[in-house]
Protein backbone atom coordinates (compact mmCIF):
# COMPACT_ATOMS: atom_id res chain seq x y z
CA UNK A 1 0.00 0.00 0.00
CA UNK A 2 1.41 3.34 -1.29
CA UNK A 3 1.10 5.70 1.77
CA UNK A 4 2.59 9.12 1.20
CA UNK A 5 0.08 10.70 -1.10
CA UNK A 6 -1.17 14.22 -0.21
CA UNK A 7 -4.15 15.54 -1.72
CA UNK A 8 -5.75 18.67 -1.72
CA UNK A 9 -8.98 19.90 -2.63
CA UNK A 10 -10.13 23.51 -3.11
CA UNK A 11 -12.99 24.48 -1.09
CA UNK A 12 -15.83 27.39 -2.39
CA UNK A 13 -17.80 28.77 -0.34
CA UNK A 14 -20.83 26.47 -2.11
CA UNK A 15 -18.67 23.61 -1.41
CA UNK A 16 -20.32 20.57 0.51
CA UNK A 17 -17.55 19.86 2.87
CA UNK A 18 -19.29 18.48 5.44
CA UNK A 19 -21.24 15.65 3.05
CA UNK A 20 -17.69 15.24 1.84
CA UNK A 21 -15.83 14.84 4.83
CA UNK A 22 -18.67 12.73 6.40
CA UNK A 23 -18.18 9.91 3.14
CA UNK A 24 -14.31 9.97 3.83
CA UNK A 25 -14.87 8.90 7.04
CA UNK A 26 -17.71 6.54 6.41
CA UNK A 27 -15.75 4.68 3.41
CA UNK A 28 -17.99 5.70 0.82
CA UNK A 29 -16.23 4.98 -2.84
CA UNK A 30 -15.37 8.38 -3.75
CA UNK A 31 -13.73 8.76 -7.76
CA UNK A 32 -10.57 9.76 -7.07
CA UNK A 33 -10.25 9.23 -3.98
CA UNK A 34 -10.99 5.21 -3.82
CA UNK A 35 -7.63 4.12 -2.32
CA UNK A 36 -9.07 5.57 0.75
CA UNK A 37 -12.18 3.64 0.73
CA UNK A 38 -10.54 0.52 3.22
CA UNK A 39 -8.78 2.74 5.13
CA UNK A 40 -9.02 4.50 8.60
CA UNK A 41 -9.32 8.52 8.48
CA UNK A 42 -9.43 10.96 11.51
CA UNK A 43 -10.69 14.56 10.96
CA UNK A 44 -8.86 17.02 12.36
CA UNK A 45 -10.96 20.73 11.93
CA UNK A 46 -12.23 23.02 13.94
CA UNK A 47 -15.52 21.60 14.68
CA UNK A 48 -13.51 18.60 16.18
CA UNK A 49 -12.65 20.84 18.61
CA UNK A 50 -15.85 22.37 19.03
CA UNK A 51 -17.28 19.07 20.14
CA UNK A 52 -14.89 18.01 22.23
CA UNK A 53 -15.00 21.47 24.22
CA UNK A 54 -18.88 20.91 24.12
CA UNK A 55 -17.83 16.88 25.81
CA UNK A 56 -15.79 18.94 28.38
CA UNK A 57 -18.36 21.53 29.20
CA UNK A 58 -21.44 18.86 29.00
CA UNK A 59 -20.45 16.34 30.30
CA UNK A 60 -17.45 17.27 32.25
CA UNK A 61 -15.12 14.48 29.68
CA UNK A 62 -11.71 15.98 29.43
CA UNK A 63 -10.13 14.03 25.67
CA UNK A 64 -7.78 16.51 24.29
CA UNK A 65 -6.79 17.90 27.94
CA UNK A 66 -6.43 14.88 29.63
CA UNK A 67 -2.87 15.38 30.65
CA UNK A 68 -3.37 18.95 31.25
CA UNK A 69 -5.39 21.21 34.13
CA UNK A 70 -6.61 23.90 31.83
CA UNK A 71 -9.67 23.38 30.18
CA UNK A 72 -10.04 23.48 26.61
CA UNK A 73 -11.94 26.60 26.21
CA UNK A 74 -9.56 28.50 27.90
CA UNK A 75 -7.01 27.61 25.54
CA UNK A 76 -5.70 29.48 22.26
CA UNK A 77 -6.36 28.57 19.30
CA UNK A 78 -2.62 26.95 18.50
CA UNK A 79 -2.80 25.63 21.90
CA UNK A 80 -6.20 23.40 21.12
CA UNK A 81 -5.03 22.38 17.55
CA UNK A 82 -1.88 21.24 19.15
CA UNK A 83 -3.92 19.00 21.45
CA UNK A 84 -6.11 18.05 18.72
CA UNK A 85 -3.51 16.37 16.72
CA UNK A 86 -1.38 14.67 18.96
CA UNK A 87 -4.55 12.98 20.04
CA UNK A 88 -5.10 11.91 16.25
CA UNK A 89 -1.70 11.04 15.87
CA UNK A 90 -2.11 8.61 19.30
CA UNK A 91 -4.78 6.82 17.45
CA UNK A 92 -2.65 6.01 14.19
CA UNK A 93 -4.73 6.49 11.62
CA UNK A 94 -4.19 5.88 8.32
CA UNK A 95 -5.48 9.05 6.85
CA UNK A 96 -5.76 12.05 8.23
CA UNK A 97 -8.99 14.90 6.58
CA UNK A 98 -7.57 18.39 7.61
CA UNK A 99 -10.20 21.08 7.02
CA UNK A 100 -8.67 24.55 6.77
CA UNK A 101 -6.01 23.63 9.11
CA UNK A 102 -4.49 27.29 9.72
CA UNK A 103 -7.35 29.15 10.25
CA UNK A 104 -7.25 31.23 13.82
CA UNK A 105 -3.35 30.29 13.65
CA UNK A 106 -1.03 33.53 13.82
CA UNK A 107 2.13 33.43 11.30
CA UNK A 108 4.64 31.59 13.92
CA UNK A 109 2.03 28.89 14.49
CA UNK A 110 1.21 28.17 11.13
CA UNK A 111 4.52 27.73 10.36
CA UNK A 112 4.70 25.06 13.20
CA UNK A 113 1.96 23.34 12.31
CA UNK A 114 2.55 23.31 9.04
CA UNK A 115 6.21 21.63 9.75
CA UNK A 116 4.46 18.92 11.20
CA UNK A 117 1.95 18.16 8.39
CA UNK A 118 4.95 18.05 6.05
CA UNK A 119 6.42 15.48 8.77
CA UNK A 120 3.07 13.56 8.86
CA UNK A 121 3.01 13.32 4.89
CA UNK A 122 5.57 11.14 5.00
CA UNK A 123 4.10 8.53 6.43
CA UNK A 124 0.51 8.79 6.63
CA UNK A 125 -2.06 9.85 3.67
CA UNK A 126 -3.60 12.94 3.86
CA UNK A 127 -6.28 15.05 2.64
CA UNK A 128 -6.44 18.40 2.69
CA UNK A 129 -9.47 20.41 2.35
CA UNK A 130 -8.52 23.95 2.16
CA UNK A 131 -10.28 27.22 1.22
CA UNK A 132 -7.03 29.25 0.41
CA UNK A 133 -4.58 28.99 -2.06
CA UNK A 134 -1.88 29.46 0.62
CA UNK A 135 -2.37 26.65 2.34
CA UNK A 136 -1.69 23.81 0.14
CA UNK A 137 0.72 21.43 1.43
CA UNK A 138 4.17 21.69 -1.05
CA UNK A 139 4.11 17.60 -0.93
CA UNK A 140 1.07 17.21 -2.53
CA UNK A 141 0.46 15.39 -5.72
CA UNK A 142 -2.86 15.62 -6.13
CA UNK A 143 -5.38 18.06 -6.76
CA UNK A 144 -9.34 18.80 -6.99
CA UNK A 145 -11.49 21.53 -6.55
CA UNK A 146 -15.18 20.81 -4.54
CA UNK A 147 -18.04 22.16 -6.95
CA UNK A 148 -21.18 22.11 -4.50
CA UNK A 149 -21.04 18.50 -4.26
CA UNK A 150 -18.81 17.90 -7.64
CA UNK A 151 -15.63 16.86 -7.13
CA UNK A 152 -13.42 17.56 -9.88
CA UNK A 153 -10.02 16.50 -10.37
CA UNK A 154 -7.08 18.12 -12.24
CA UNK A 155 -4.48 15.93 -14.62
CA UNK A 156 -1.46 17.67 -13.39
CA UNK A 157 -0.68 20.78 -10.23
CA UNK A 158 0.10 23.37 -13.26
CA UNK A 159 -3.81 23.29 -14.42
CA UNK A 160 -4.50 23.31 -10.73
CA UNK A 161 -2.62 26.47 -10.52
CA UNK A 162 -3.41 28.27 -13.59
CA UNK A 163 -7.49 27.78 -13.35
CA UNK A 164 -7.46 29.07 -9.33
CA UNK A 165 -5.33 32.10 -9.37
CA UNK A 166 -7.50 34.79 -7.90
CA UNK A 167 -8.07 38.37 -9.37
CA UNK A 168 -8.05 41.45 -6.98
CA UNK A 169 -12.13 43.15 -6.92
CA UNK A 170 -13.76 46.41 -5.54
CA UNK A 171 -16.43 47.97 -4.86
CA UNK A 172 -18.46 50.66 -7.21
CA UNK A 173 -20.81 52.20 -5.19
CA UNK A 174 -20.15 54.68 -1.71
CA UNK A 175 -20.77 53.63 1.69
CA UNK A 176 -24.35 54.86 2.82
CA UNK A 177 -24.56 57.18 5.74
CA UNK A 178 -25.72 56.78 8.77
CA UNK A 179 -29.69 57.65 9.28
CA UNK A 180 -29.05 59.12 12.66
CA UNK A 181 -25.11 58.96 13.26
CA UNK A 182 -23.97 58.10 16.76
CA UNK A 183 -22.35 61.61 17.86
CA UNK A 184 -19.08 60.98 20.18
CA UNK A 185 -17.50 64.26 21.39
CA UNK A 186 -13.90 63.06 21.91
CA UNK A 187 -10.32 62.17 19.87
CA UNK A 188 -9.32 59.45 22.25
CA UNK A 189 -11.97 56.45 22.13
CA UNK A 190 -9.86 54.02 23.91
CA UNK A 191 -7.27 54.31 26.63
CA UNK A 192 -4.88 51.51 28.42
CA UNK A 193 -2.42 52.86 30.35
CA UNK A 194 -0.11 50.19 31.78
CA UNK A 195 -2.90 47.44 32.36
CA UNK A 196 -2.19 43.99 33.08
CA UNK A 197 -3.98 40.93 33.48
CA UNK A 198 -3.79 37.73 34.51
CA UNK A 199 -5.30 34.32 34.50
CA UNK A 200 -4.99 32.03 37.56
CA UNK A 201 -1.95 34.17 38.37
CA UNK A 202 -0.59 33.52 35.22
CA UNK A 203 0.03 36.76 33.95
CA UNK A 204 -1.05 37.57 30.28
CA UNK A 205 -0.98 40.77 29.67
CA UNK A 206 2.04 42.96 30.35
CA UNK A 207 1.55 46.80 31.19
CA UNK A 208 -0.59 47.94 27.54
CA UNK A 209 -0.21 50.85 26.97
CA UNK A 210 -2.95 51.58 23.57
CA UNK A 211 -4.64 55.14 22.60
CA UNK A 212 -7.20 54.36 19.62
CA UNK A 213 -8.09 57.81 18.49
CA UNK A 214 -11.14 58.70 16.16
CA UNK A 215 -10.92 57.78 13.00
CA UNK A 216 -8.03 55.33 12.73
CA UNK A 217 -7.93 52.25 11.02
CA UNK A 218 -5.61 49.37 13.25
CA UNK A 219 -4.41 45.95 12.51
CA UNK A 220 -3.62 43.78 16.23
CA UNK A 221 -1.32 41.10 15.10
CA UNK A 222 -0.24 38.68 17.48
CA UNK A 223 0.61 34.97 18.07
CA UNK A 224 -2.11 32.67 19.63
CA UNK A 225 -2.72 33.17 22.96
CA UNK A 226 -0.91 36.26 22.81
CA UNK A 227 -3.72 37.92 24.41
CA UNK A 228 -5.61 39.93 21.46
CA UNK A 229 -8.76 38.34 22.25
CA UNK A 230 -8.69 38.93 26.14
CA UNK A 231 -7.58 43.21 25.10
CA UNK A 232 -10.83 42.97 22.57
CA UNK A 233 -13.44 41.54 25.16
CA UNK A 234 -11.99 44.30 27.67
CA UNK A 235 -12.95 46.72 24.90
CA UNK A 236 -16.20 45.70 24.38
CA UNK A 237 -17.17 45.03 28.46
CA UNK A 238 -17.38 41.14 28.15
CA UNK A 239 -14.41 40.92 30.55
CA UNK A 240 -14.08 42.24 33.78
CA UNK A 241 -10.48 42.31 33.69
CA UNK A 242 -9.87 45.85 33.45
CA UNK A 243 -12.03 47.03 36.23
CA UNK A 244 -9.78 48.57 38.84
CA UNK A 245 -7.04 49.54 36.17
CA UNK A 246 -6.72 52.63 33.64
CA UNK A 247 -8.68 51.65 31.18
CA UNK A 248 -11.09 54.40 29.78
CA UNK A 249 -13.14 53.35 26.99
CA UNK A 250 -14.93 56.34 25.25
CA UNK A 251 -13.95 58.87 28.20
CA UNK A 252 -15.71 56.86 31.27
CA UNK A 253 -13.18 54.75 33.57
CA UNK A 254 -13.94 50.95 33.76
CA UNK A 255 -16.00 49.80 36.14
CA UNK A 256 -17.34 53.55 37.24
CA UNK A 257 -20.79 52.26 36.70
CA UNK A 258 -20.72 52.79 33.26
CA UNK A 259 -23.79 51.50 30.94
CA UNK A 260 -23.49 48.23 29.09
CA UNK A 261 -26.59 49.49 26.37
CA UNK A 262 -24.63 52.42 25.91
CA UNK A 263 -21.29 50.76 25.34
CA UNK A 264 -23.11 48.41 22.61
CA UNK A 265 -24.57 51.65 21.02
CA UNK A 266 -21.04 52.76 19.92
CA UNK A 267 -19.09 49.62 19.41
CA UNK A 268 -20.38 47.46 15.85
CA UNK A 269 -18.65 43.79 17.00
CA UNK A 270 -18.27 41.09 14.36
CA UNK A 271 -17.10 37.75 13.98
CA UNK A 272 -17.70 34.83 12.37
CA UNK A 273 -19.28 32.76 14.99
CA UNK A 274 -22.27 35.47 15.12
CA UNK A 275 -23.13 34.09 12.12
CA UNK A 276 -24.77 31.11 13.56
CA UNK A 277 -27.06 33.25 15.74
CA UNK A 278 -29.44 33.94 12.61
CA UNK A 279 -30.39 30.92 11.74
CA UNK A 280 -34.38 31.62 11.46
CA UNK A 281 -35.84 32.85 8.67
CA UNK A 282 -34.25 36.34 7.75
CA UNK A 283 -34.80 38.77 5.20
CA UNK A 284 -31.53 40.29 3.91
CA UNK A 285 -33.59 43.56 4.07
CA UNK A 286 -34.40 42.96 7.93
CA UNK A 287 -30.71 41.27 8.71
CA UNK A 288 -29.37 44.86 7.26
CA UNK A 289 -32.08 46.85 9.79
CA UNK A 290 -32.07 44.57 12.74
CA UNK A 291 -27.99 46.29 13.21
CA UNK A 292 -29.67 49.38 13.73
CA UNK A 293 -31.71 47.87 16.61
CA UNK A 294 -28.86 45.48 17.97
CA UNK A 295 -31.45 42.63 17.10
CA UNK A 296 -31.72 39.28 15.95
CA UNK A 297 -34.43 39.55 14.44
CA UNK A 298 -37.39 42.18 13.53
CA UNK A 299 -39.74 43.18 16.01
CA UNK A 300 -40.95 46.19 15.02
CA UNK A 301 -42.14 47.42 11.60
CA UNK A 302 -39.26 48.94 9.35
CA UNK A 303 -39.45 52.47 8.30
CA UNK A 304 -39.42 53.67 5.02
CA UNK A 305 -36.24 55.47 5.76
CA UNK A 306 -34.69 52.18 7.04
CA UNK A 307 -35.82 49.97 4.13
CA UNK A 308 -34.21 52.52 1.87
CA UNK A 309 -30.79 52.44 3.69
CA UNK A 310 -30.76 48.76 3.91
CA UNK A 311 -31.49 48.56 0.41
CA UNK A 312 -28.71 50.90 -0.54
CA UNK A 313 -25.88 49.01 1.41
CA UNK A 314 -27.98 45.40 -0.90
CA UNK A 315 -27.04 47.40 -3.67
CA UNK A 316 -23.50 48.21 -2.23
CA UNK A 317 -22.90 44.76 -1.94
CA UNK A 318 -24.55 43.60 -5.20
CA UNK A 319 -27.28 41.71 -3.73
CA UNK A 320 -29.84 44.21 -4.24
CA UNK A 321 -32.19 41.72 -6.06
CA UNK A 322 -32.14 39.35 -2.93
CA UNK A 323 -33.48 41.72 -0.52
CA UNK A 324 -36.20 39.23 0.24
CA UNK A 325 -34.00 36.16 -0.11
CA UNK A 326 -33.56 34.51 3.24
CA UNK A 327 -30.00 35.33 5.13
CA UNK A 328 -29.57 31.53 5.87
CA UNK A 329 -29.20 30.40 1.72
CA UNK A 330 -26.80 32.73 1.22
CA UNK A 331 -23.37 31.21 0.61
CA UNK A 332 -20.64 31.79 3.09
CA UNK A 333 -19.09 34.94 1.46
CA UNK A 334 -22.30 36.72 1.06
CA UNK A 335 -22.91 35.92 5.07
CA UNK A 336 -20.09 37.76 5.85
CA UNK A 337 -20.76 40.83 3.58
CA UNK A 338 -24.58 41.05 4.50
CA UNK A 339 -22.64 40.78 8.32
CA UNK A 340 -20.60 43.62 8.09
CA UNK A 341 -23.29 45.85 6.20
CA UNK A 342 -25.17 45.10 9.59
CA UNK A 343 -22.21 45.75 11.95
CA UNK A 344 -21.58 48.83 10.10
CA UNK A 345 -25.26 50.18 9.08
CA UNK A 346 -25.64 52.80 12.64
CA UNK A 347 -21.58 54.06 11.48
CA UNK A 348 -20.29 52.85 14.95
CA UNK A 349 -17.53 54.92 16.39
CA UNK A 350 -16.12 51.81 16.91
CA UNK A 351 -15.70 49.03 15.04
CA UNK A 352 -14.32 45.51 15.95
CA UNK A 353 -13.46 43.09 13.59
CA UNK A 354 -12.23 39.80 15.05
CA UNK A 355 -11.05 37.06 12.65
CA UNK A 356 -13.27 38.14 9.86
CA UNK A 357 -11.62 36.53 6.88
CA UNK A 358 -11.04 33.19 8.69
CA UNK A 359 -12.34 29.87 6.53
CA UNK A 360 -13.45 32.25 3.47
CA UNK A 361 -12.39 30.80 -0.12
CA UNK A 362 -9.04 33.21 -1.41
CA UNK A 363 -12.39 35.42 -3.44
CA UNK A 364 -14.39 35.90 -0.98
CA UNK A 365 -11.59 36.98 1.76
CA UNK A 366 -10.53 39.58 -1.23
CA UNK A 367 -13.80 40.76 -1.15
CA UNK A 368 -14.58 41.20 2.32
CA UNK A 369 -10.93 42.75 2.44
CA UNK A 370 -11.50 45.06 0.03
CA UNK A 371 -14.91 46.68 1.65
CA UNK A 372 -12.91 46.68 4.93
CA UNK A 373 -10.58 49.15 3.34
CA UNK A 374 -13.75 50.94 1.48
CA UNK A 375 -15.15 51.27 4.99
CA UNK A 376 -12.11 52.55 6.47
CA UNK A 377 -11.67 55.27 3.89
CA UNK A 378 -15.32 56.84 3.53
CA UNK A 379 -16.37 56.69 6.96
CA UNK A 380 -15.61 57.98 10.13
CA UNK A 381 -15.67 54.70 12.22
CA UNK A 382 -12.57 53.62 14.14
CA UNK A 383 -11.86 50.17 12.57
CA UNK A 384 -9.82 47.46 15.01
CA UNK A 385 -9.29 44.41 12.60
CA UNK A 386 -7.72 41.42 14.47
CA UNK A 387 -5.93 38.87 11.74
CA UNK A 388 -3.80 36.37 11.88
CA UNK A 389 -3.40 35.85 8.01
CA UNK A 390 -1.58 38.54 6.23
CA UNK A 391 -4.17 39.79 3.97
CA UNK A 392 -2.12 41.20 1.45
CA UNK A 393 -5.15 43.70 0.40
CA UNK A 394 -5.76 44.85 3.92
CA UNK A 395 -4.71 48.53 4.46
CA UNK A 396 -4.56 49.48 8.29
CA UNK A 397 -2.36 53.08 8.73
CA UNK A 398 -1.61 51.63 12.62
CA UNK A 399 -0.14 48.22 13.90
CA UNK A 400 -0.43 47.33 17.42
CA UNK A 401 1.88 43.91 17.82
CA UNK A 402 1.35 41.99 21.18
CA UNK A 403 5.00 40.31 22.11
CA UNK A 404 4.54 37.80 24.50
CA UNK A 405 7.00 36.83 27.16
CA UNK A 406 7.47 35.08 30.46
CA UNK A 407 5.73 37.92 32.55
CA UNK A 408 3.10 38.35 30.00
CA UNK A 409 2.45 39.79 25.90
CA UNK A 410 3.80 43.18 26.07
CA UNK A 411 2.10 45.74 22.86
CA UNK A 412 4.36 47.79 20.36
CA UNK A 413 2.70 50.34 18.19
CA UNK A 414 4.23 50.80 14.37
CA UNK A 415 2.27 52.38 11.41
CA UNK A 416 1.79 50.31 8.47
N1 LIG B 1 -10.96 32.67 31.11
C1 LIG B 1 -9.69 32.24 31.04
N2 LIG B 1 -9.17 31.44 31.99
C2 LIG B 1 -7.87 31.01 31.95
N3 LIG B 1 -7.01 31.34 30.95
C3 LIG B 1 -7.48 32.12 29.96
C4 LIG B 1 -8.85 32.61 29.95
N4 LIG B 1 -9.01 33.37 28.84
C5 LIG B 1 -7.82 33.36 28.19
N5 LIG B 1 -6.91 32.61 28.85
C6 LIG B 1 -5.50 32.39 28.46
O1 LIG B 1 -4.96 33.68 28.20
C7 LIG B 1 -4.06 33.61 27.08
C8 LIG B 1 -4.50 34.66 26.07
O2 LIG B 1 -5.70 34.22 25.45
P1 LIG B 1 -6.39 35.01 24.25
O3 LIG B 1 -7.57 34.18 23.83
O4 LIG B 1 -6.65 36.42 24.65
O5 LIG B 1 -5.25 34.98 23.16
P2 LIG B 1 -5.35 35.28 21.60
O6 LIG B 1 -4.14 36.07 21.26
O7 LIG B 1 -6.68 35.89 21.27
O8 LIG B 1 -5.26 33.82 21.02
P3 LIG B 1 -5.79 33.25 19.61
O9 LIG B 1 -5.07 34.01 18.58
O10 LIG B 1 -5.39 31.85 19.63
O11 LIG B 1 -7.28 33.44 19.57
C9 LIG B 1 -4.08 32.18 26.57
O12 LIG B 1 -2.94 31.50 27.06
C10 LIG B 1 -5.34 31.60 27.16
O13 LIG B 1 -5.14 30.21 27.40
Amino acid sequence: MKLSNSYAILTQNNSNTDQLVQDLLGNYDISGLTELQHLNGLLFSRSEINRYMDEEERHDIKILTKDSEQALKTMSSGEQKKALLSYLMEQDPDFIILVNPYDNLDVATQAQLKEQLIAITSNKIVVQLVSRLDDVLPSTDQFFKLDGNQLHSYDSPDAFWKENKTEAISFNRTIPPPLSPVVVDLEELVSFKKVSVSFDGRQVLDNIDWTISKGEFWQIIGPNGSGKSTLLSMITGDSHKGYGQDLTIFGQKKGSGESVWDLKQKIGYYTPSITNKFRGYHSLENMIISGLHDSIGLYVLPTDSEKQLANKWLHLLNLKNRKNDHFRDLSVGDKRLVMMARAMVKHPPLLILDEPTAGLDESSAYLFVALVNKIAKESDSTIVFVSHRKEPQLDPEYIFELHPSEKGSKGAVSKN
